[in-house]
């Protein structure tokens, strides 16, 4: 395993009867981005509280560098929790000093560090600001900077992006980049695809507590089933039932949408179609991420 790859092998957690992750593995690389997605109560939370040790798993591990994570790894971890645990009383710049020198700063570099943070992130203005007055986008400003204050060597965040305006989210996109770019293993989840899609070099997509399929964009559209587009303007409604391994997705004015599994042989599609007059379009695709991750949160919600 490369250095610097925060890996998390095989950890289950039951709460009670509930089983939240059920032999839960992935791997971030140093310099790379990986986009944690899957629907509401899939174990997205839980995974990153076991990460960073917050959790404990009932079994599997978490490495850093190849080595357990400990205290002293844990202290070298950006994390930004989902909900949010700052002090609502305390000001902006107080309180990250504060948070830079529980992770062992000395106090002058924590209240360089703070400074820069809060300069960066465009809270300069608020920084002698009790965090309870400010708008909620902004005190999610503050908590990314109280991940990044340390300069953790891993970044680990619960839904960053939820709930900002677009400048904070370029704002948001732009220092995370940089980060994986300094070769920090950085793992968010989210729930906003079109953001995963565009900033994440591997999406990992999580299901009932199991990571269902994990790798770059383009290896999950190609794993995913083929979608044959057809036109064919005097074909009923009906003329592809029935086909082997062909299911209708959609059918619209003799505009169809197939999806094509193992089985199928698309030239006896073709053959179907044309048997129905003249053939427009004929086009096989792949399916959208957005499609991919749809089929995943309905295999769920189906069972
Ligand atoms: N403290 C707890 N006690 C009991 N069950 C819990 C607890 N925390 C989480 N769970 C359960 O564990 C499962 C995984 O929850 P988790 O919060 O990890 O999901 P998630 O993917 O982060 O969801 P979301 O997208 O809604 O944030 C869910 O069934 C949840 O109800």
């Amino acid at each position: 395993m490369p250095e610097g790859a925060l890996e998390i092998d095989r950890i289950s957690k039951r709460y009670g009867d509930v089983v939240a992750l059920d032999e839960m593995s992935l791997t971030v690389r140093g310099g790379e981005m990986l986009g944690f997605v899957g629907s509401n109560g899939a174990g997205k939370t839980t995974t990153m509280r076991i990460a960073l040790g917050v959790l404990a798993a009932d079994s599997g591990q978490v490495r850093y560098g190849g080595a357990p994570v400990d205290r002293a790894v844990r202290n070298r971890i950006g994390y930004m929790p989902e909900e949010r645990g700052l002090y609502p009383k305390m000001k902006v710049l107080e309180q990250l000093q504060y948070l830079g020198e529980l992770h062992g700063m000395r106090r002058t570099e924590a209240a360089r560090a703070a400074n820069r943070w809060t300069e960066r992130l465009g809270l300069a203005e608020r920084r002698e600001e009790q965090l309870q007055k400010l708008s909620l986008g902004n005190q999610q400003r503050v908590q990314l900077a109280a991940a990044l204050v340390h300069d953790p060597e891993v970044l680990i965040l619960d839904e960053p992006f939820s709930g900002l305006d677009p400048v904070a989210v370029e704002v948001m996109s732009t220092v995370l980049g940089e980060k994986r770019d300094q070769g920090v293993p950085v793992i968010f989840s989210s729930h906003q695809l079109d953001l995963v899609q565009r900033l994440c070099d591997r999406v990992g997509i999580v299901r009932r507590g199991r990571m269902v399929a994990d790798g770059t964009v383009e290896e999950l559209r190609s794993s995913g089933p083929v979608l044959l587009t057809v036109h064919a303007p005097h074909a009923p409604a009906d003329w592809a039932q029935g086909l082997r391994g062909v299911t209708v997705e959609s059918s619209r004015g003799g505009h169809t949408t197939l999806r094509l599994d193992d089985t199928a042989d698309d030239q006896e599609v073709l053959r179907a179609a044309l048997e129905t007059g003249p053939v427009h379009e004929f086009s096989r695709a792949r399916p959208s991420l957005n499609e991919l991750f749809r089929d995943v949160v309905t295999e769920e919600t189906d069972e």
